[in-house]
């Protein structure tokens, strides 16, 4: 179907026979099925695919399923009735049962191979064959594809069984891994940050998978103990899935000359991507060479803005492996994130990830996952060389326009026209010396204070208190601070306040919150969730007294260090 001819708006969908015509499987209609592929998508051990973009994977039903949550806000998008989420039909569908769909939805969903670069490394180790060709989608699978209210989806199933790239997985997400990508997805979203969105969550009331993890108060880097946790599937929503390490093992294949339609496997993934995500951006009509140069020209501008939003809103990925960096420039998965909360420019949550990708390294670890996209664009310009010498050009400017995104970023945290490199750095100075509650702090500035005593609620260590020379000294230059960021923003300070408020959030997710909520889930209350779903869908918003007084505070100091609070090592 073509996206100029989409219809606007559909009728409310009520039922999975409502939805059905509103499917369109364009990408396994148009690209190429892996030839050994099974007809009836039974293929759950570890194994190579050598050739196609997709694999027809049936998923598995989690067992018993029992509804958790759906996101209200991307129903209303979507044009779903609320009450379909909690219908038997479309509990049995998003719960991995397709055998019962009504035509044309398909009863075999499917998984996609990709590539892995680690900061730009190039590695297949990862592979159980080491050859790259078994390693993809494990335990995530497409079962929907179609246009709702005028606008391309796809729904994607996360645990829904093994596929052929599952490398000896159990195909399955627990309950708690779950409940924080549900969660994280659709503040994300509503912080404004571009994401993938959560669909529905349902959990087996008898299904039950072992995971390592921390005992209670452990202080360990890594779990100590091996614990058995209910199943969950997640459905998360995206425009396409299509990541950079997929174009990658595409373009690693065509550059080995591995097949003989190599190239032109690469090629048809990269028209795909542009259909499916740039349609907007790049004129259909254009001939490949120069839909390759604006496709990682406008890649730039959202993965530059993306990164330059993480930022923003206190988001550490923690493993942005080139496999986890969605090629329509939006955020995906959920893993081993969290939101800083104790400044840090250090600061990752996750034991295994490295400083690499660090919050503040955040943007050299975009840098080179845009290499790694680069890379895999040049086999289609090999006879080409005035594009590939712009291709080149492209990635050169990479640090320039990332460079430039940040200063704009930081100067709309601070309510300036422009950035200000000496006001900034000493910021950057006290905010880590004292240290500040990230976000706290900004929203506690957006309030253009008189003096620094509203501020220091955000700090996490008193200083007049301590009254050592040290703090002394720091309070000093807090003052100091204060006075000479005030004299330059503008004369409306209630106008800069107001645009402030809009760009530093009052409520982020903050893990320590997370944990009683999936831990309550598990016990099959699940109010928990949703209030904390409700609460981080309106981030920005002044919120009743009773939220604030819970959700807007400083991480209480005894949950520091704390395993699978303040860090984890699996976040599966
Ligand atoms: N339980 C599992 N069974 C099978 N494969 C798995 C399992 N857990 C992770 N994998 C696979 O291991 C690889 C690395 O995992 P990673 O944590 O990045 O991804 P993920 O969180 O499963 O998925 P995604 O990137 O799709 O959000 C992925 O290819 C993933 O599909
Ligand atoms: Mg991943």
């Amino acid at each position: 179907m073509d996206n100029q001819s989409l219809k606007a708006t559909n009728d409310e969908v009520t039922s999975l026979e409502a939805l059905a015509p509103l499917a369109d499987y364009s990408l396994m209609d148009t690209l190429n099925c892996d030839p050994d592929a099974t007809a009836d998508g039974v293929d759950h051990s570890p194994r190579q695919v050598f050739t196609g973009q997709y694999v027809p994977v049936k998923p598995t039903p989690i067992e018993a399923p029992e509804y958790v949550a759906h996101s209200h806000g991307l129903f209303r998008e979507l044009g779903f009735a609320d009450g379909l989420a909690q219908s038997a039909d479309f509990i049995r569908m998003f719960s991995g049962d397709l055998s019962q769909v009504p035509a044309p939805l398909r009863n075999v969903g499917w998984a996609c191979g990709y590539a892995l670069s680690i900061y730009g490394t190039e590695l297949t180790q990862q592979c159980p064959f080491q050859t790259g060709n078994g390693y993809g989608d494990g335990r995530a699978m497409s079962v929907f594809e179609g246009v709702l209210n005028g606008q391309r989806w796809e729904m994607q199933l996360k645990g829904g069984g093994p596929t052929p790239y599952c490398r000896g997985g159990d195909g399955r997400a627990v309950l708690r891994s779950s409940v924080r990508e549900f969660l994280a997805q659709e503040h994300m979203h509503a912080l404004g940050v571009p994401t993938s969105r959560s669909l529905s969550l349902y959990v087996s009331k008898t299904e039950k998978v072992q995971r390592p993890w921390y005992s209670e108060g452990s202080r360990r880097q890594d779990p100590d103990r091996m614990v058995s946790e209910p199943v969950a599937i997640s459905t998360r929503v995206a425009p396409s899935f299509i990541r950079v390490g997929q174009l990658e093992l595409f373009a690693r294949r065509a550059r080995k000359q591995e097949h003989p339609r190599a190239t032109e496997e690469l090629r048809q993934l990269v028209l795909h991507l542009i259909d499916r995500e740039y349609a907007g951006d790049i004129d259909q009509t254009l001939e490949t060479p120069r839909k390759v140069v604006m496709l990682a020209h406008q890649f730039r501008s959202r993965l530059t803005s993306l990164i330059a939003n993480w930022i923003r809103v206190g988001y550490c990925q923690g493993n942005f492996n080139s496999d986890n960096c969605a090629a329509g420039g939006y955020t995906l998965d959920y893993g081993p994130f969290g939101f800083c909360e104790m400044f840090d420019p250090h600061y990752q949550p996750w034991t295994g990830g490295g400083q690499h990708f660090a919050f503040l390294n955040q943007p050299v670890a975009a840098e080179k996952n845009f290499g790694s996209f680069i890379s895999a664009l040049q086999p289609l310009l090999a006879d080409h060389p005035n594009e590939l010498a712009r291709l080149e050009e492209i990635r050169r400017d990479f640090p320039k326009v990332m460079h430039a995104e940040m200063e704009k970023m930081w100067a709309a945290k601070l309510g300036l026209e422009a950035f200000d490199a000496e006001l900034f750095k000493e910021l950057i100075a006290l905010m880590t010396q004292t240290p500040v509650d990230y976000t706290l702090f900004f929203r506690a500035l957006s309030d253009i204070p008189d003096d620094i005593a509203p501020l220091t609620n955000s700090f996490y260590r008193p200083l007049a208190e301590a009254g050592t020379a040290e703090s002394d000294g720091l309070l000093k230059r807090w003052k100091e601070w204060l006075s000479a960021w005030k004299s330059r923003i503008g004369p409306s300070t209630e106008e800069v306040s107001r645009q402030m408020k809009r760009v530093n959030p009052k409520y982020i997710m903050r893990e320590w919150l997370v944990v009683p909520a999936y831990r309550q889930a598990a016990e099959g209350n699940y109010r928990p969730v949703r209030e904390l779903q409700g609460v981080l869908s309106q981030p920005y918003s002044e919120q009743s007294a009773e939220v604030e007084a819970h959700y807007y505070r400083l991480k209480p100091l005894e949950l520091f260090n704390l395993g699978g609070v303040s860090h984890y090592s699996c976040s599966s």
